[in-house]
């Protein structure tokens, strides 16, 4: 466990594998944490060093007053690049995760050799849906609402079957309420198709085959949009690193190897 402070905040790292391997570096989705990596990351080849952090008011990070904005993700994603000292990173964004790797490949062109964009687009949403949510969120707690979301996260198989979905459902239902309202603020706010289209490194963009959050046809639409190879994942939601990490991890493996010089 490793600590970042920017900006009067702490933000939850964890820094694993060798520290002149090639940086793999992963952003989580709204209502999870660096958790929601576990089951791909050991499936990765030796040899990265694998980077993961909780968000701005997920997992041990500091949750501070909502709202935020996209610029703030980023600025945090880019504050701990720099006290870690990485470079020529593999970024793999899930979701709002997606946002911020975009963003900071548009900002940090220097910092970045690759990018994967899973469950994600330039644009998510409209900002009357997210200020809904918002204001949802706010009067009932994210417990109440939490059903919805947990059907867009995962395949109906994996809710009726699999132990670890209430693990997930947990993980969800305990997010702090300013750290997802200020992380839904952020994405209400965000349309990044403009520079987006102006990327020029080498992108990945998986989706999951039935996600109900980012829909296949609008993370095909982002890909379209930076020159991206698309790849839909049989039999996940909007989290594929945890219903399908095999066949996640086998595209991104595949990537990887494309993208060594
Ligand atoms: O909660 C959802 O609907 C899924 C989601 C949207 C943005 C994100 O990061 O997760």
């Amino acid at each position: 466990m490793q600590v970042v402070i920017h900006a009067g905040a702490a933000f939850h790292v964890r820094d694993e594998g060798p520290r002149d391997g090639r940086v793999v570096m992963f952003a989580n989705s709204l209502g999870t944490d660096l958790r929601v990596w576990d089951a791909l990351v050991p499936l990765l080849p030796a040899g990265l060093r694998l980077v993961r952090f909780d968000k701005r008011g997920h997992g041990l990070s500091d949750a501070t007053p909502a709202p935020y904005d996209m610029d703030t993700l980023i600025g945090d994603a880019e504050a701990i690049c720099t006290a870690l000292d990485l470079h020529d990173i593999t970024f793999v964004g899930l979701s709002i995760g997606g946002m911020i790797g975009q963003g900071l490949a548009a900002r940090r062109p220097d910092l970045l050799r690759a990018l994967v964009l899973m469950d994600t687009a330039a644009k998510m949403g409209s900002a009357d849906m997210w200020r809904d949510r918002i204001t949802a969120i706010r009067a009932q707690g994210i417990a109440a609402l939490a059903a919805p979301i947990l059907e867009r996260w995962f395949t109906a198989p994996f809710r009726a079957a699999d132990p670890d979905f209430r693990l997930w459902a947990n993980m969800l239902r305990r997010t702090p309420v300013e750290g997802y309202v200020g992380c839904c603020a952020a994405i209400a706010g965000a349309d990044l198709s403009a520079t987006t289209r102006t990327l020029s490194l080498p992108v990945l963009a998986l989706c999951g085959a039935e996600d109900g959050s980012s829909p296949p046809d609008l993370v095909r639409a982002t890909a379209a949009l930076c020159g991206a190879a698309f790849h839909l994942i049989a039999g996940a939601g909007h989290l594929p690193c945890v219903e399908a990490p095999a066949a996640t991890a086998r595209l991104i493996c595949d990537f990887l190897e494309r993208t060594t010089p």
